[in-house]
């Protein structure tokens, strides 16, 4: 019997292989990105848990560094601030935390990346709905198969597994993608 570890390897490694299908979508969706921090917009990010760390890892790549030594981009995790979160999901809803900071920070112009393996998270679904009314460019990044947030969103990439933590180490993959796709698309990569 294989150990868990090569189990696991083995999983994700199918699930790699079955990624190129993807290649369209995430240079199309990098492109979007770029065009929107080219034209003045911030984009955010959300998700729960592990999509939480995924949401401020990837806005780090962009206000620090992802490869190379080049200008700050726009990129904030709606995921961080815990006095918001805790004050918003006290006071309202846990469904509203994401939404009703892309309501007071949101601008026209801004993108949203929503992050989630079901698809079906309730505080991600809000705040692409919110996002949408004011005018701001939603990607989901998804899993399964893409539920609702798939046809939420201005655009998807969903990654074709059932398995909560291959998505995830598939998502991260994905989301350094963009970051370079936007680096280059900007003219900054290294
Ligand atoms: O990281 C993991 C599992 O690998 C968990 O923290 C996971 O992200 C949480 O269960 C999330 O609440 C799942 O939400 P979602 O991906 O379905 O939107
Ligand atoms: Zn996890």
């Amino acid at each position: 019997m294989n150990s868990l570890f090569l189990r696991n390897l083995e999983e994700h490694q199918q699930l790699m292989a079955a990624l190129p299908a993807l290649d369209d979508a995430i240079g199309a969706a990098g492109r979007q990105l770029a065009a929107l921090l080219a034209g003045g917009g911030k984009l955010m990010f959300c998700g729960n848990g592990g999509s939480a760390a995924d949401s401020q890892h990837l806005a780090s790549e962009l206000t620090g560094r992802f490869i190379n030594d080049r200008r700050p981009l726009a990129g904030l995790a709606l995921s961080t601030d815990s006095s918001a979160l805790t004050c918003i999901g006290n006071d309202y809803s846990f469904d509203e935390v994401f939404a009703r900071q892309v309501a007071g920070l949101g601008r026209a112009g801004d993108g949203l990346i929503a992050i989630s393996t079901s698809g079906n998270s309730r505080n991600v679904l809000r705040a692409v709905a919110v996002a949408r009314e004011a005018g701001i460019w939603t990607l989901g990044l998804l899993g399964r198969d893409g539920g609702k947030l798939r046809e939420a969103c201005d655009a998807a990439i969903v990654v074709p597994s059932q398995v909560t933590a291959r998505i995830q180490e598939a998502h991260i993959l994905i989301g350094h993608t963009l970051c370079g796709v936007i680096e280059a698309e900007l003219g900054i990569a290294g």
